[in-house]
């Protein structure tokens, strides 16, 4: 077991350089699957617990996948199997994004039920209503979820009730190889999805208006790996710029997107830190007293729900009273039990949040219930009285790499403990050597 120790009072001060985005880089290996000539090469793919789950999926799957100093390989031309084992969904919702590459692929797929998690049920009905829209048999039983097709995808309408990222993605995959032509209304928007379809026009798919709310996909017969770099990660830089402001510090986010982070930007503009957007990254500037502002999450380009907690970390040290309200998720208020801890001021009724700023934090011990809180709770550490144990690691290590060095790199006084205990599985990031595996390959059942 391991822990983050933090001693709070630093002014954090330098350059920090954001990593490849952790939500950009899942749906792009798991469409590698896509590609039946060729390997695909990903660069920038961050060295987080989440790709090496996903990286795992693939290889459980048949394909060859390396990963070296940031850059991914896959091979995907031989697929042995159309299972995503439990071992590895249970892990991480993502890897359900391997059903729509399967399904339009081979025509058959078998994937775990990806459960619920701390920040709410997080069904996937937008998903399969996509894939049944486009010809698709689903049968769902004893904790899977099964697809078939006679032949191959037909490109259909289809409408999210939500507009869900995952569904968007899933059914934007699985649109590349279906016949004819696939429109996906109310879709999300975020700058990930735009990776995505950039990715799959590599491989040779024809995906347009990714980034606005209708996105057209007309089939084609074949895909081919193809060499992308990943966008950096908005959640990262957002996570850092925050820290910045709380601590009133000066600090460069190298890489960080001003395009990708609007809503974030702005808060931070209307509380009072300067913000200087540059090429490279953004400069983030805190020298005077910070005002509450009241924030709403949204999909995108709204507020992130992904930056939720660290906002409401930063509001809780601003001057005044602050509602926090959460739109996306339904129970993804759980750091708040953990800032009470420190000494936080925070009223929950229902979606919304009721923050008293001011607060004096002091240093506690408390616990990461997701990966957002868990950076929360470290930038809350910052500026708390004492000493902050935060532990729940491997959730931080889902999405950060390298969080404790790079923060102290900025002059945070941070560091991590590991206990004498056995390492866990999810915290280890290296593959294991690719093991020679049959030449299984895996033809469409309609060939
Ligand atoms: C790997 C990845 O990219 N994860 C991000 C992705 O998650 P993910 O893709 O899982 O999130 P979604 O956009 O799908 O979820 C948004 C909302 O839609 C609901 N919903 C979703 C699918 C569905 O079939 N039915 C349904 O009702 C969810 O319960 C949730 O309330 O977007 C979230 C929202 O920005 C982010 O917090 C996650 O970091
Ligand atoms: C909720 C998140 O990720 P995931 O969808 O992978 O759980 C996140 O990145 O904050």
């Amino acid at each position: 077991m391991s822990k983050f120790i933090v001693r709070g009072g630093n002014v954090l001060a330098g350059n920090v350089k954001v990593s490849g985005a952790k939500n950009s880089v899942l749906p792009i290996i798991a469409a590698s699957l896509l590609g039946e000539d060729g390997i695909s090469i990903i660069r920038d793919a961050p060295p987080l617990d989440d790709v090496m789950t996903i990286n795992k999926v693939l290889e459980s799957l048949g394909a060859n996948v390396t990963y070296d100093r940031e850059v991914i390989t896959v091979n995907a031309q031989n697929i042995a199997s159309c299972e995503a084992p439990y071992e590895w969904v249970r892990k991480m919702r993502a890897s359900f994004l391997v059903m729509g590459p399967l399904l339009t692929r081979t025509g058959y797929t078998r994937i775990s039920l990806p459960g619920g998690c701390a920040i709410g049920t997080r069904p996937i009905d937008q998903h399969l209503k996509g894939f049944e829209a486009m010809g698709a048999e689903i049968n769902l039983g004893q904790g899977f979820i099964e697809a078939k097709t006679k032949g191959r995808l037909r490109g259909a309408k289809v409408y999210l009730d939500v507009a869900s990222v995952g569904a968007t993605e899933n059914i934007m995959m699985a649109a590349t190889l279906a016949e004819g032509t696939t429109v996906i209304e109310n879709a999300a928007k975020e700058p990930e999805i735009v990776d995505l379809a950039n990715y799959l026009n590599g491989m040779g798919a024809i995906v347009r208006g990714a980034g606005t709310g209708v996105i057209r996909i007309e089939g084609v017969e074949k895909l081919c790996g193809v060499e992308h770099t990943v966008i950096p990660d908005r959640v990262e830089a957002g996570t850092f710029m925050i820290a910045a402001a709380m601590t009133g510090g000066n600090v460069f986010v190298e890489g960080a997107i001003a395009d990708h982070l609007g809503p974030v930007i702005s808060k931070l503009e209307e509380m009072g830190v300067s913000i200087d957007a540059q090429e490279n990254g953004i400069r983030v500037r805190a020298d005077k007293p910070l005002k509450a502002v009241d924030v709403k999450t949204l999909p995108y380009p709204g507020f992130p729900t992904d930056m939720q907690s660290q906002m409401m970390a930063l509001l809780l040290v601003s001057e005044g009273t602050s509602v926090v309200t959460e739109t996306v998720f339904e129970n993804r208020f759980m750091h708040v039990d953990q800032f009470r801890l420190m000494n936080a001021e925070i009223k929950v009724e229902g979606r919304g949040a009721i923050v008293t700023g001011g607060a004096k934090l002091s240093g506690a011990k408390v616990c990461a219930t997701d990966l957002r809180a868990g950076a929360a709770l470290i930038i809350a550490g910052l500026v708390a009285d004492g000493t902050t144990e935060v532990s729940g690691t491997h959730h931080i290590d889902r999405g950060y790499v390298h969080l404790a060095e790079k923060l102290s790199g900025l002059g945070a006084d941070i560091w991590r403990i590991t206990m004498d205990e056995p390492v866990a599985e999810s915290t280890k990031v290296q593959l294991p050597q690719h093991e020679e595996r049959p030449v299984l390959k895996i033809q469409p059942t309609w060939a």
